[in-house]
Parts: structure tokens; C-alpha cells; sequence
């Protein structure tokens, strides 16, 4: 019996453009594996996986393409041979790569059918989000968070994209909560993990996204006393390596530090006041206890076994930071520790100074496995969600590939309801989408010769008849309005506007403004005697509508929400969270403006500013 037999009794006249089909899958996690399963299964004829990462031993409870052997090794060259063994017809190929790389652009999305998300990150989503829209390439987004999940198609011009709807925040913290006024083992762990491991070991001056600054100025004072203590950790810092240190960073911030907050007796008159903890009491209580305490994750630690495994886990860490420094050339940037919740060390520690900090404030210790969910940003993976996100998928697929859209649907997988699986009619895309809800062309562009004056002048005044209220951004942000021309004599290049990558013209206009013209820039060398830049074919751009509903700012998308496609899980979020470097940078064009810095372009000493940083949003957790 061949094995595409009962594919070709379901499937029908699908069958064969299945088999034809070269499609693409981004991620090759939980849902990417059971996904890549199914689409071999099911036999799509190309198959391309794209995963940045590696495996890890957490991996193998639900991505069953991997086992033990292959921790360490690439997600997409172990997920594409374990499911080659499913059907040996199937042609795979595997990127081990970052979707963002510059590889994968406009021409490559558009050499596939159809293009599936199963990414676990908001800032990876819109970019693939982007491309898709730029390509004209149908997208099967999904993401799961414990037991809810959501399928949701995107075809450009038809439905809402990704970004269409705004998106759930990250979780921020008050300053004053986390440096002063603790009350939930959270806050000790959230001031463990971004304040003090990063104060010993990381950059201290980077920006948290766990605290929230929306109420700078209240907070001012706390900002500044932070920025003191921090000032006199990194003093500490300097003897690391000594016998003292320990000593040292254990009197500064469970001793000195609270006793100085227990002297400032207003903050006390409503609350429980901290106790500062004694370096040689406790060290004496804990001289029977082992370092392996470390190992029992599942209880509440004492005071001593805390301070036994905040004692050890800083030796581990300080040894491993000053072995990276030594073998470091003077010339390169000093290495740091990066808090990761698979990395013992760095778990421990956060673990044993979180539980420290709470005996002070009188908080409830939580165990080392409740701490690293809780620091990891973890709500379970739960593979049979998983599983059935990924079917929900396929079965969307169908559709899209039948052309038959408006029987695609929303899928949403929920515990709550009165069923588990329920669906929704897809949604036209929203006017005012930023990212859709735009005219979308190429710019070909002579990189040689082209300034921002020649789009300006040539392509957008005097070609397409824009007035003088509008903007040219880019994803950081404006490059040219009505009071920033210092750019227009400045060629893309020093601009930083490459092959690639996409400019937004936004339409200010206050009688009838153009819809946001969104331009995917292609460099080619043109002919001395032709223009440097301009359009491959003429443009109607449409006007906005006048009824539309207000603006999607996306202010406040700037974190993960892991697989919340819409707004059904708002308030619910999974890891990387966090952690995401790269979070919201593209979310919102207009959000500053940029002067390049005039070294790459020889005029004056400017520095590059970006101004009026306003649109990041943030949860506050009540004290
Ligand atoms: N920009 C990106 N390019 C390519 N792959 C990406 C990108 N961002 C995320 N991914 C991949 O998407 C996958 C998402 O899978 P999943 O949500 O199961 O996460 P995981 O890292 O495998 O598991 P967990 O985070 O639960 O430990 C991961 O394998 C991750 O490496
Ligand atoms: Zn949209």
C-alpha cells in the first residue's frame, strides 16, 4: 500500500499541489516539531526549517525529533533528519540561522507557498509578520501558552495580519517595589535576578525590562539611591576573587542596605519593617551545610542552607567570569554572565539571594523549582497543546491552499470554555495597521549616488504628489518630517538604510491623508543619467479611511507574548519574555528621531539622538 494513499483519498485534487508545494517553517520547538511531523506526514514536497537555537536538555519532555545524543546540537539539522526517517520522499533543507538575517529576504519568503510561525517571540512574529505582507505569501501564525493555543492565517489584503491588533506587555515592576518595598517573593526574585546578578556579573547599566520607569518622576529619588548602590556594588565588584567578597557583597546588600532603609522610618508607618541579616551568625549556623543542598530544588531552603548556596554559587560564578576576563584580549569588551534559568550557577544564586532577601521583608521562601518558573517567565509547555496547535495549523493550511478563505478560521485552543476547541471568523485587515494597512512597493535605489533628497523631492513631491506634512522612518526611527531635513543631502548608505530593509512615509496630511506607504529597498546600479531612486511601477496610493477606528499605536508591544496572536490571552505569558534583546525595536516608526552621527558623513559632530522614547508600555503590580 503507498504510504500517500489515504493523504490522497482526504486530500483529493489537493494532493498533487501538496506534493509540489515548497514551504517553510520557522522554528523547530514545541510546536515546530509536532508541526514538521505533520507536514512531512502529510507530504509537502520541500519542506525548509529555519531555528536560531540549539537543544537543550529541557527540550526533550515534548520535542520528540530530539534526544539525549543530540543536546547541543542544531534544532533545525536534528529536527530535519529525525523527520526525514517519516517519509523519505519529502525533500528537507535546514537552516541553522537567525530569521532576521539578511539572507532571508523578500525573494527568498516569496519562493515559498506558504510560510508557518512557530516561533515562541513577539519581535521575531512581526518580522516574519513583514515579510510575508512584502512577499504576498499566505502565513500560518500559532503560538501556545500552557493549555491555550491559537492558529490564526494571514493572507495580505484579506485578513488581519499579526500586527493588526495590539499585543499583550511584559510584566514591570515599580522601582520603589523591587529596591525598597518587597512584598511578594517576586519582587526579591525580580531585584535577584536584574539587580544584584546583574550589579556582580553583567552590564550594570543596562536598561531592565522588569522595572517599570512609566513613573519616573515619583521615582525619581529611587532611581537616583538604585544608581548609588549600584555605584557601591561595583565598587565590591572589584574584589571578586578575594576571600572577602562574599563577606563583602552579603554585608552590603542584606545588612547595610536594609539597615538604611529601616532608618528612613516613614516607609514603615504601614508596613512590616525589614531585619538586616548577620554575616557571622548566620555563617556559623551554617558550617554543617553542604554546597549540594543546591540539588533540592523542591523545598523551601533555611536561612543557613540560603546562605550556603548564595556563598557557593558566588564562588562558581566569580570563578567563571574572572576565567572568561583572563583569557579576554585587552582590546575586546570585558565578558559578562548572562542570568539563563538552564544554567545552575546563575539559577542558584538568583534562587538563594531572592530567599534571603524575603526572610529580611518577612516574604514567604519559595524553592528553587518555583523560583526558576517564576524567574524564567515559565508557565509549562504542555505538549499535547502543542501537538493539537500544530494539527490546527495544518488544517488551516488546507484552506489557504484551497483558496477557500472565508472558511479559514481563528482557532483558539482553551481551557476555560464550554469546549476546548473553538474558532473564529478571520478579520479584515484593520486600515489603520501600521504594517498592513499600508500601499507597499519596492524602491529601487542606486546605492551609490541615492539621498534621502532624491525619495524626498523626486519619487514622493514630485512623483506621487505628497504635500509637505509627512514623514520618512525607518525602523529605528525618523529619518526626514518637516522640521528634520539635516538628512536630505545624506546618501542612504550613511543613513543606514540598506538593501532590504523597509521605509514607512507616513502621510500627515490633515484633510485627506495617503494610507502609510511602506518601501522594501532594492540596491541596484543605475545608469549615470537616470534618476538614483525611483519607483518600478507607478503607484495609486489609496487615502485613509475616513470612519476607520483610531489608530493602532502598538505602543506597549514592546515585550513577548509568546503565542498570543490576539488578545484572548492577554495577561497570560511564557519565557523569553524577557529576556528578548531585541523586543518592540520595530514597533512603532515615529518613535524618534534620528540624527546620524555626522562621522559617517563627514558634516558636523553630531551624536546620534533618539528623542521622545515614550511609546513603552508597562503593567504595575500594586505594592
Ligand atoms: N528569530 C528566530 N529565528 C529562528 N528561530 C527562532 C527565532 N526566535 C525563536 N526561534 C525558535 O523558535 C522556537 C520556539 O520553540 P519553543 O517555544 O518550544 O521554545 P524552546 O526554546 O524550544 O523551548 P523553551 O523556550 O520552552 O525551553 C525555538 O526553537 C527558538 O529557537
Ligand atoms: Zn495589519
Amino acid at each position: 500500500m503507498g504510504r500517500d494513499r489515504f493523504a490522497k483519498q482526504s486530500l483529493g485534487y489537493l494532493y498533487p499541489r501538496i506534493k509540489q508545494s515548497r514551504i517553510l517553517m520557522i522554528g523547530a520547538g514545541g510546536i515546530g516539531c509536532e508541526l514538521l511531523k505533520n507536514l512531512v506526514l502529510t507530504g509537502f514536497g520541500e519542506i525548509h526549517i529555519v531555528d536560531l537555537d540549539t537543544i537543550d536538555l529541557s527540550n526533550l519532555n515534548r520535542q520528540f525529533l530530539f534526544r539525549q545524543e543530540h543536546i547541543k546540537k542544531s534544532k533545525a539539522l536534528v529536527a530535519k533528519e529525525s523527520a526525514a526517517k517519516f517519509n523519505p520522499h519529502i525533500k528537507l533543507e535546514a537552516h541553522h540561522a537567525n530569521i532576521k538575517d539578511p539572507q532571508f529576504n523578500i525573494q527568498w519568503f516569496q519562493s515559498f507557498a506558504l510560510v508557518f510561525n512557530a516561533l515562541d517571540n513577539l519581535d521575531a512574529r512581526r518580522h516574519v509578520n513583514k515579510m510575508c505582507l512584502a512577499a504576498d505569501v499566505p502565513l500560518i501564525e500559532s503560538g501556545t501558552t500552557g493549555f491555550n493555543g491559537q492558529v490564526q492565517p494571514i493572507i495580505k489584503g484579506k485578513t488581519e495580519c499579526y500586527d493588526c491588533s495590539t499585543k499583550d506587555v511584559p510584566k514591570s515592576f515599580p522601582v520603589c517595589t523591587i529596591r525598597s518595598t518587597p512584598s511578594q517573593p517576586i519582587h526579591c526574585i525580580v531585584w535577584a535576578k536584574s539587580y544584584l546578578f546583574t550589579e556582580m556579573f553583567g552590564t550594570s547599566d543596562e536598561e531592565t525590562p522588569e522595572f517599570d520607569h512609566s513613573e519616573d518622576n515619583e521615582n525619581a529619588k529611587e532611581i537616583e539611591n538604585l544608581r548609588q548602590e549600584s555605584q557601591a556594588l561595583n565598587n565590591i565588584r572589584q574584589s571578586m576573587g578575594s576571600d572577602e567578597f562574599a563577606r563583602k557583597v552579603f554585608d552590603k546588600v542584606f545588612k547595610d542596605d536594609i539597615n538604611r532603609l529601616r532608618s528612613m522610618e516613614d516607609m514603615w508607618k504601614t508596613r512590616k519593617q525589614p531585619n538586616a541579616l548577620d554575616f557571622d551568625g548566620i555563617s556559623k549556623g551554617a558550617s554543617g551545610t553542604k554546597p549540594s543542598i543546591a540539588q533540592q530544588d523542591q523545598k523551601a531552603w533555611t536561612v543557613a542552607e540560603n546562605f550556603t548556596v548564595f556563598s557557593d554559587s558566588l564562588r562558581r560564578l566569580s570563578t567563571r567570569l574572572q576565567t572568561s576576563q583572563s583569557q579576554t584580549g585587552i582590546d575586546t569588551v570585558a565578558p559578562v554572565l548572562v542570568f539563563d534559568k538552564d544554567d545552575e550557577d546563575t539559577l542558584d544564586f538568583v534562587a538563594a539571594s531572592a530567599n534571603l532577601r524575603s526572610i529580611i521583608f518577612g516574604i514567604e521562601s519559595k524553592s528553587k523549582f518555583d523560583i526558576k518558573q517564576m524567574a524564567g517567565n515559565i508557565i509549562p509547555a504542555i505538549a499535547t497543546t502543542n501537538a493539537m496547535t500544530a494539527s490546527l495549523c495544518v488544517m488551516q493550511a488546507f484552506k489557504v491552499m484551497r483558496g477557500d478563505i472565508d472558511k479559514a478560521r481563528m482557532v483558539f485552543l482553551e481551557r476555560s470554555a464550554a469546549r476546548v476547541i473553538n474558532s473564529d471568523t478571520l478579520k479584515p485587515p484593520n486600515p489603520n495597521c501600521n504594517v498592513c494597512g499600508v500601499m507597499s512597493s519596492t524602491l529601487i535605489v542606486d546605492p551609490d549616488r541615492a539621498t534621502l533628497n532624491d525619495l524626498v523631492e523626486d519619487v514622493l513631491k514630485s512623483q506621487l504628489g505628497y504635500g509637505d506634512e509627512f514623514s520618512v522612518n525607518n525602523e529605528i526611527g525618523t529619518l526626514y518630517d518637516p522640521d528634520l531635513d539635516d538628512n536630505l543631502s545624506k546618501k542612504f548608505i550613511d543613513l543606514g538604510v540598506k538593501a532590504d530593509s523597509f521605509l514607512t512615509v507616513i502621510d500627515d496630511d490633515e484633510e485627506n491623508p495617503r494610507v502609510n506607504l511602506s518601501l522594501a529597498i532594492l540596491e541596484k546600479t543605475l545608469p549615470e543619467d537616470t534618476k538614483a531612486v525611483h519607483l518600478p511601477k507607478k503607484l495609486d496610493i489609496a487615502r485613509k479611511p475616513k470612519d476607520a477606528p483610531a489608530p493602532i499605536t502598538n505602543g506597549g508591544t514592546n515585550g513577548d507574548t509568546n503565542g498570543h496572536v490576539a488578545a484572548s490571552f492577554v495577561g497570560t505569558k511564557r519565557k523569553r519574555s524577557l529576556e528578548d534583546p531585541e523586543n518592540g525595536q520595530q514597533q512603532d516608526n515615529k518613535r524618534g528621531k534620528i540624527q546620524m552621527p555626522s562621522k559617517a558623513v563627514g558634516v558636523q559632530d553630531d551624536d546620534l539622538v533618539i528623542a521622545d522614547d515614550s511609546n513603552d508600555g508597562a503593567i504595575v503590580i500594586d505594592d
